[in-house]
């Protein structure tokens, strides 16, 4: 099923039987879901079958970056399982992306390919620590842009970024933007935060929020005042 919601629930637990059972209390016609490392390590693609078969659409978020070939052959993968978006590290280069796109050109494969820019938990200081001397913004650009010229669907950025994406390369372009914490959640290990209506003013297209929801007490009352908060603007 398809949704009109911006919002992809990260479920991001270390077992499939908890995985489902958070599954098993939202509703495909409200959220997409995100598989990410820990739990597809874990399960392998036994997941993306279950969560397919309870009618959500699945962001694969394995954020490949290896070479041109592998990477291409693991997009190829994920493309034939199903999944709706799938997203490489836009570090990877522009060859490296390139060949992804090409691959999935090639074999009539459709699903949205997108690219990995500065993760929501670095900031300046941290790209310091990796030789980047620029900052998360101008980073973020930079990789955004290359992205967008290697045949990237869009990119993965924090919402602080959402606007300036959105002038430089169009409203289309897909903006997803993990680091998103309502009033009531603590940032955690994520720097670049912002709140579920900021961030949609600011050119998000959605909006992956994981433990906000999925380790709140209640998490239903937490998806619903997300909405709620998304609803009043
Ligand atoms: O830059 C990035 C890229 C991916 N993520 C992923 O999004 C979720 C966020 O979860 P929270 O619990 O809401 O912090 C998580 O699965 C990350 O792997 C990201 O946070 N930042």
């Amino acid at each position: 099923m398809s949704t009109a919601s911006p919002l992809i629930i990260a479920l991001d637990y270390a077992s499939l039987d908890a995985a489902l059972c958070m599954a098993d209390r939202l509703d495909p016609s409200r959220c997409r879901l995100k598989v990410g490392k820990e739990l597809f390590t874990r399960s392998g693609p036994d997941v993306i079958e279950a969560l397919h078969g309870r009618g959500f659409e699945v962001f694969l978020d394995l954020k490949f970056h290896d070479i041109p070939n592998t990477v291409a052959g693991a997009v190829q993968a994920a493309a034939e399982q199903g999944v709706w978006m799938v997203n490489v590290h836009a570090g990877g280069g522009r060859r490296m992306m390139e060949a992804a796109r090409e691959r999935l050109d090639r074999r009539g494969l459709t699903m949205h390919l997108i690219a990995v820019t500065v993760l929501t938990s670095m900031e300046e200081a941290d790209l310091a620590e990796v030789g980047i001397s620029a900052t998360p913004a101008e980073q973020v650009e930079r990789l955004a842009l290359l992205a967008r010229d290697s045949g990237m669907d869009g990119v993965v950025s924090s919402a602080w970024e959402a606007r300036r994406l959105k002038e430089l390369c169009g409203a289309d372009f897909l903006k997803v933007t993990p680091g998103i914490r309502p009033g009531f959640a603590a940032a955690g290990d994520q720097r670049r935060v912002m709140s579920p209506a900021d961030a949609m003013s600011a050119g998000s297209t959605h909006l992956v929020v994981g433990r906000p929801v999925t380790r709140a007490e209640e998490p239903m009352e937490a998806l619903a005042a997300i909405e709620a908060e998304l609803a009043a603007g």
